[in-house]
């Protein structure tokens, strides 16, 4: 199954925290209880109807951070995204709690300008890279996932969901579509295991997608089936193509016992032919050139 993140904001979530996440969100509040009511207790109280709108605005801007705080703690980031963000929502967290104070009690100037002004601005500047790496890291991501999506895992060429796209964007027609399918793979399999199977599999799409050049395209399309497409209409060579993918597969061999032999369906695209049907035509050209011996190529006629 696979694992997804989900970002809620809620108080429960404090449970599932890490014990880092749980330290800093309860220092960043025993910081904001005690220098409260520290500064109540010890400056000289201002009359807070005169500052309503500076104390309701500073406030709003605390509330808003603290938010923010609580966000990167529920939030899987990369460790320097989290230090960052955390650092700097931490400092500027610290300078609009006093500037929300001056609001009410009339603070000494280290506090009300020093202090206030040196936490916010550093924290802002913490953020701010902080925020610089989260945005690296969910790009990062998101580049791996698009690279996934239309890569084969075990062999590293392109999958048959790029295989499909790209045919279908293709601007060249006619073109010519290859499946090429391993003979008697179970066989392989049997005999040597499922990771010598593997291997041979890794081998042949590597030699094979070595072998396409240009605009023609090789892809794994399932199991020990791959695809090509070739961006030309002339039958003499791709004829001698398939002949040059059956020569490469001979060229493998397996554990030292024997030879790879592939058979191979071509269908050459018919005017306007939908790519469904080039691929069925080729299947049915594949399944001829089993029928008949395999180690050979079948064109399926149009
Ligand atoms: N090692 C390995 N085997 C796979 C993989 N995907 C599919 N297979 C195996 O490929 C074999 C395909 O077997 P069949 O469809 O009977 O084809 P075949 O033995 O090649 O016979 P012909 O195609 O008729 O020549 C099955 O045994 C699958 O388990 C894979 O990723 N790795």
């Amino acid at each position: 199954m696979i694992e997804t993140v989900k970002l809620t904001v809620k108080l429960s979530n404090f449970y599932k925290m890490s014990w880092v996440n749980k330290a800093v969100s309860l220092a960043l509040l025993f910081y904001m209880i005690i220098f409260t009511v520290y500064a109540l207790n010890t400056f000289p109280p201002l009359n807070i109807e005169n500052n309503v709108y500076g104390f309701t605005t500073d406030f709003s801007n605390l509330i808003v951070l603290i938010f923010l705080f609580w966000m990167v703690q529920c939030s899987e980031l990369s460790r320097q995204a989290y230090v960052f963000s955390t650092l700097g929502l931490l400092l500027w967290t610290m300078g609009t709690t006093a500037d929300v104070l001056d609001e009410l009690v009339v603070q000494p100037f280290w506090v009300s300008v020093y202090f206030e002004d040196l936490c916010r601005t550093s924290g802002m500047l913490f953020t701010s890279y902080g925020l610089f790496k989260t945005m690296r890291f969910v790009q990062s991501i998101h580049n791996r996932l698009a690279c996934e999506l239309i890569i084969d895992d075990l062999t590293k060429v392109h999958n048959r969901r790029y295989f499909y796209r790209h045919v279908r964007s293709a601007e060249v027609t006619p073109y010519v579509i290859l499946i090429i399918d391993i003979d008697h793979f179970k066989s392989i399999n049997d005999e040597f295991g499922h990771d010598v199977g593997d291997m041979i599999l890794q081998q042949l799409a590597t030699t094979y997608n070595n072998a396409f050049e240009g605009s023609a395209q090789f892809a794994r399309l399932g199991g020990e089936e791959f695809g090509g497409y070739l961006p030309t209409s002339k039958m003499l060579q791709v004829s001698d193509f398939c002949q040059h993918l059956i020569d490469l597969a001979h060229s493998i061999n397996v554990k030292n016992v024997r030879h790879l032999t592939v058979s191979i369906g071509v269908a050459k695209q018919t005017p306007n032919e939908p790519l469904d049907k080039v691929m069925k035509r080729a299947d049915q050209a594949l399944y001829v050139a089993k029928q008949t011996g395999r180690d050979r190529f079948e064109i399926a006629s149009n």
